[in-house]
């Protein structure tokens, strides 16, 4: 699940993403801890291996679900991509564990984010 940072000068305020990447093949028989994404930007994580499946929400400008494409991330996000050829000081970056698509978000993906910037 990797978390894309964005500050853009046109709001002044960092936005937060928070991406659920779907499981790769080899990972068939894993169970999901997402429980549950809302519309406000909210995730709740349930770990299915504790008694009772403890729950814990945190919150986000926006979740983009594990069904959610590259063109579909790209498109919620170009207005501050755009911010750039305007003349604003824009910074996207993504932070997480090891394998949750940091790399597959900003670059290899469809090479949207990449061709912004060629
Ligand atoms: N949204 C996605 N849909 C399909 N496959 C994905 C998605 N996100 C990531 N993957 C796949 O998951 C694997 C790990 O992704 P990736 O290498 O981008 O992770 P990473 O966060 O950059 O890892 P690391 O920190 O180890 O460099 C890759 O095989 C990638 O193709």
């Amino acid at each position: 699940m990797p978390t894309i940072t964005t500050r853009c000068c046109e709001t002044g305020t960092i936005r937060v993403y928070c991406r659920v990447r779907p499981f790769l093949s080899e990972q068939c028989n894993e169970q999901s801890t997402v429980d549950h994404i809302g519309e406000n930007g909210s995730i709740m994580i349930v770990n299915p291996q504790k008694q009772g499946k403890a729950r814990r929400v945190f919150s986000f400008n926006k979740v983009f679900g594990a069904n959610v494409s590259q063109q579909q991330i790209y498109a919620d996000t170009q207005p501050l991509v755009r911010s750039v050829l305007d003349g604003y000081n824009v910074c996207i970056f993504a932070y997480g564990q090891t394998g949750p698509g940091k790399t597959y978000t900003m670059v290899m993906g469809n090479y949207y984010f990449f061709r912004c910037f060629s």
